[in-house]
């Protein structure tokens, strides 16, 4: 596992582990399900070789039979009694290691779902209530990661206590369970720890450890890795890294090479389905051991930092040293190549304090590295195997050792295999550890159903071990204020070394090797996982396989230090309008700063590291910034901006639909995408949009925009998208069945631009879906709001009134004409979907299940916006026709995606292929 073990680690082909074969009752997919009765009575059982077998009094799952409200049916999240449910819902796991304890919980989200009584009905209607919906075993939450020192165990034990992980229940405040203290809890844990410190959780917590089986672990974590996690495995070449995207149907065989103490490889075949086939004893151990008693040092991460600054060259042999200086060509070694780790110590006339500790540092982190790289690739030789995954104490992120190995198995293998590395190695066992809690229902998620975000629970420092845990919000701010007095401290974890190589390359020097560690010993690079198990992937996508949802990536350095000035920029405004929106009090004051503080932080982080949590696009930050206003419980920034821009809007919109019903069609159509590209304008995410709303009113500047409108636009695609919907000569094209429209900003964009438009789209016969944010962000309009906004709309409009009533939106509206006649045609219906996202862009991968399922039957999407359109999205392929839609309102994205300028406009058709 991930901390060191006791346990000598024996050389090859010393133990053999078949999961299949074994008959053991630890582990997770391959196992029987326990009989019930045994579990709810916490009996213990006998396998057939008459050993008892612990039963876990676990099962995660909650029983939902009997559940009943509690109190007010109206209130909007109100609590649940479940009586059923026993009050053992585990979510803690542990891998308790020789100098790490790793903690994977699991908490549970308060519902977010949508309780508007119109957006029900109207999904009702269109039939996407049902139709796609499964039932989900998984809880929606998230999945935490957490390291402690074993040394701290205390701090450990209070964490858990504090954060009542150990009670097994639901958040006491979510007023599910009400969990207390559970005398008869038990917690998975892995490790060696497990057993040293049993007693100790007893007597402490009250709770039991139910050790499981640390190969075991370690594969199911790794399995679970593997194919649930989008940014995972990664290589790691002459500093750089690269993920890899790993296909589900092509996982299996992997070897996984476990660095501790001593070194095990495992061929993983399947879930549950391993065998370790070699192992050798030189490992993290050996290094530390060795390196211990040759440099005096104190701890793994001082000899590691001493490696930092060593050259090796000054006590290994190298194939010049024998050769006078000279390659030995003919075998195709270079004068550089290590010929023999600590050769010249042989015959230099040296005692050891004549070595720098840096120089025995390094030369022994190669020799090792090297060693086990090449045994790797041995065994993977051995098996026909091509991936070669490594994990363990001994990586934990360390960019030299991970070039090192990566050297090693490139230089034997000549470029047939790739060593790579995971994320999540250091939690591996932890992992492995929670997925062996019964019918987790956590085996199933889907890649799709995960969405790592950044870990937004203080301490902000990028994950470094946590100390002391932080409980509520009150506790964050204080924790942020502290930290202003430290100045820097709150910033980024070690930097490190640029990358950039000595020239003499290969596999003789790898090129991280700078003077500062930079090293995940004690940084986590990782978010936190959310379990979204209603998210689907968009069903229209092209090609899932190629779909990337960012257009700007951030891994090229120039790209992220300007967008990470613009949102730094943007900060002072925004802070101010957090604080107003909550009422400008002392305390919204206070949580605005620490917004800005925390934002500040992991802005830092991410500058320092693009690639810790994942692939970085320029959508994640955006998304970054509202997942941190709503941290601090900043609810809606631009409610009051959002409500006055409505209003004004609607007022005007009677006039706009009177000039648009006066046209011909083709004049109509021209003029209604004139229309809402000129009506996103208003966006309030923009500083150069913001800067010109000093300058005029709502009306003039949407007037104003109107005006700028002349074609051809920057990207002009209108003449094929009037062709579909007109056609051409005699020819009339069938309407399309039913149009997704991706709203983007509240007032103008929807009111007097997107709304219009769906208007001509219901006209014309077809059904129109409006797809709205679930959660606010900037100005964009929600899903929440957008009722409203049609209803008002609908008082002066038929077309738009009897689509809405047909789609369920007017729930209160009349259903008589004014003349008391009824309504006798039955009009395509308009309706509203949210789209599972809280940001000004869409990661088409992870959307809700009501717009999967409404996209089934739809033959148009128009996405509208910046960051809908053009941040994200602005390169993907759909099946049906899509129209993409916005105005450009930033001069350096105008110049990099369509060589123009800012207010330049976008208009994209691209039918079906
Ligand atoms: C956040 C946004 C994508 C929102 O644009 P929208 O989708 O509303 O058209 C956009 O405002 C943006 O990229 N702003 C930052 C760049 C700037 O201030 O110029
Ligand atoms: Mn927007």
């Amino acid at each position: 596992m991930t901390g060191f073990k006791e346990d000598p680690v024996l050389g090859t082909n010393d133990m053999i582990v078949n999961k299949e074969g074994s008959g053991t009752e630890t582990g997770s997919s391959s196992r029987p399900p326990v009989v019930d009765k045994a579990r709810e009575e916490g009996q213990s059982g006998r396998d057939m070789a008459g050993n008892s077998i612990h039963r876990s009094g676990s099962r995660p799952q909650l029983d939902l039979s009997k559940a009943a409200i509690q109190g007010n049916f109206e209130e909007r999240d109100p609590t649940i009694l479940l009586p059923n449910q026993s009050d053992d819902i585990s979510h803690l796991a542990l891998d308790i290691g020789g100098s790490l304890i790793k903690l994977v919980y699991f908490s549970r989200r308060e519902d977010r779902s949508n309780n508007d009584k119109r957006t029900k009905t109207l999904q009702e209607k269109l039939g996407i209530s049902n139709g796609s919906r499964r039932s989900f075993p998984v809880l929606g939450g998230r999945l935490h990661f957490v390291k402690f020192e074993t040394a701290k165990i205390n701090e450990c034990l209070e964490f858990i206590s504090s954060k009542q992980l150990h009670c097994g229940g639901v958040d006491v405040c979510n007023g599910l369970l009400g969990a207390a203290a559970n005398n008869n809890a038990v917690i998975k844990a892995t490790g060696g720890g497990a057993y040293k410190f049993a007693d100790l959780f007893k007597e402490r917590l009250g709770v039991s450890l139910d050790k499981e089986d640390e190969m075991d672990c370690l594969v199911a974590g790794a399995n679970f890795l593997l194919k649930a996690i989008r940014h995972e495995a990664f290589t790691h070449m002459e500093g750089q890294k690269e993920f890899v995207q790993m296909d589900d149907n092509d996982l299996f065989p992997y070897l996984l090479v476990n660095i501790g103490s001593g070194v095990s490889m495992i061929k993983v075949d399947g879930d549950g389905k391993f065998e370790r086939i070699s192992g050798t004893n030189v490992g993290g151990g050996t290094y530390w051991g060795l390196g211990k008693l040759l440099t005096k040092c104190k701890s793994f991460d001082e000899l590691l930092e001493l490696s930092q600054r060593g050259d090796n060259r000054t006590i290994d042999m190298l194939v010049g040293d024998i050769y006078g200086g000279t390659d030995y060509n003919k075998i195709g070694l270079s004068a550089s190549t290590i010929a023999s780790s600590f050769g010249k110590a042989i015959s230099d006339q040296k005692e050891l304090e004549d070595y720098s500790p840096e120089d025995i540092s390094l030369s022994l982190l190669r020799m090792i590295s090297y060693n086990i790289g090449q045994i790797a690739y041995l065994n993977a030789l051995r098996f026909g195997i091509k991936r070669i995954f490594f994990g363990g104490f001994f990586i934990r992120g360390h960019a030299y050792t991970m070039d090192t190995i990566s050297f090693a198995v490139h230089f034997w293998s000549k470029g047939e295999m790739q060593a790579m590395f995971l994320r999540h190695e250091g939690f591996l066992g932890a992992l492995g550890a929670f997925m062996s809690y019964e019918k987790h229902g956590l085996d199933d998620l889907m890649v799709h159903q995960l969405v790592e975000r950044f870990p937004m629970g203080a301490p902000y420092t990028g994950g470094k071990i946590h100390g002391p845990p932080l409980g509520d919000l009150n506790e964050k701010i204080s924790w942020m204020e502290k930290f202003v007095l430290k100045g820097t401290e709150i910033t980024a974890p070690v930097p490190m070394a640029p990358s950039g190589t000595t020239g003499l390359g290969g596999f003789e020097v790898p090129s991280s090797k700078g003077a500062t560690l930079r090293s995940d010993a004690s940084a986590l690079n990782i978010g936190v996982l959310h379990l979204e198990p209603t998210l689907e992937v968009f069903p229209l996508l092209a090609d899932l396989k190629t779909y990337e949802p960012n257009t700007i990536d951030l891994s090229d350095h120039n790209e992220l230090e300007y967008w990470f000035t613009v949102l730094s920029d943007h900060m002072p405004d925004l802070v101010d309008k957090a604080v107003a929106s909550e009422g400008g009090t002392d305390d919204a004051k206070r949580r605005g700063d620490a917004f800005a503080r925390a934002f500040s932080a992991h802005l830092a982080r991410l500058m320092e590291e693009p690639a810790a949590y994942g692939k970085l696009g320029l959508a994640n930050l955006l998304e970054l910034r509202e997942e941190c206003l709503r941290e601090f419980h900043f609810v809606d920034v631009y409610r009051s901006i959002k409500q006055r821009e409505n209003e004004a809007s609607l007022a005007v919109l009677p006039d706009l639909l009177m000039e648009l019903d006066s046209m011909s069609e083709e004049t109509r159509l021209l003029t209604l995408i004139e229309g809402v590209l000129a009506a996103n304008i208003f966006d309030w995410g923009s500083r150069a949009c913001v800067e010109l709303y000093h300058k005029g009113t709502i009306i003039e500047i949407y007037r104003m925009s109107r005006n700028k409108m002349q074609r051809p636009w920057r990207v002009d695609d209108f003449d094929l998208f009037k062709e579909r919907m007109l056609g051409s000569g005699d020819k009339k094209p069938p309407p399309h069945k039913r149009a997704l429209l991706f709203v983007d900003n509240s007032g103008a964009d929807i009111v007097l631009g997107m709304l219009p438009l769906a208007r001509e789209l219901l006209r014309r016969g077809t059904e129109v879906v409006l797809v709205a944010n679930s959660l606010p962000a900037l100005n964009d309009v929600t899903a929440m709001e957008v009722p409203e906004i049609v209803a008002e709309a609908a008082k002066h409009c038929d077309i738009l009134r009897r689509a809405a009533e047909a789609g369920g939106l007017l729930v209160d509206a009349m259903i008589t004409n004014s003349d008391g006649s009824k309504e006798n045609s039955s009009p395509v219906p308009l309706i509203v979907v949210a789209n599972g996202c809280g940001s000004p862009c869409i990661d088409l991968r992870q959307v809700s299940s009501e717009l999967a399922a409404a996209a089934m039957e739809a033959d148009l999407i128009i996405l509208e916006g910046m960051g809908r359109s053009l941040h994200t999205n602005f390169n993907a392929r759909f099946r049906c026709d899509a129209l993409k839609l916005a105005m450009v309102k930033n001069q350096r994205l105008a110049e990099k995606l369509i060589q123009g300028n800012i207010y330049d406009c976008v208009c994209r058709y691209e039918p079906a292929n």
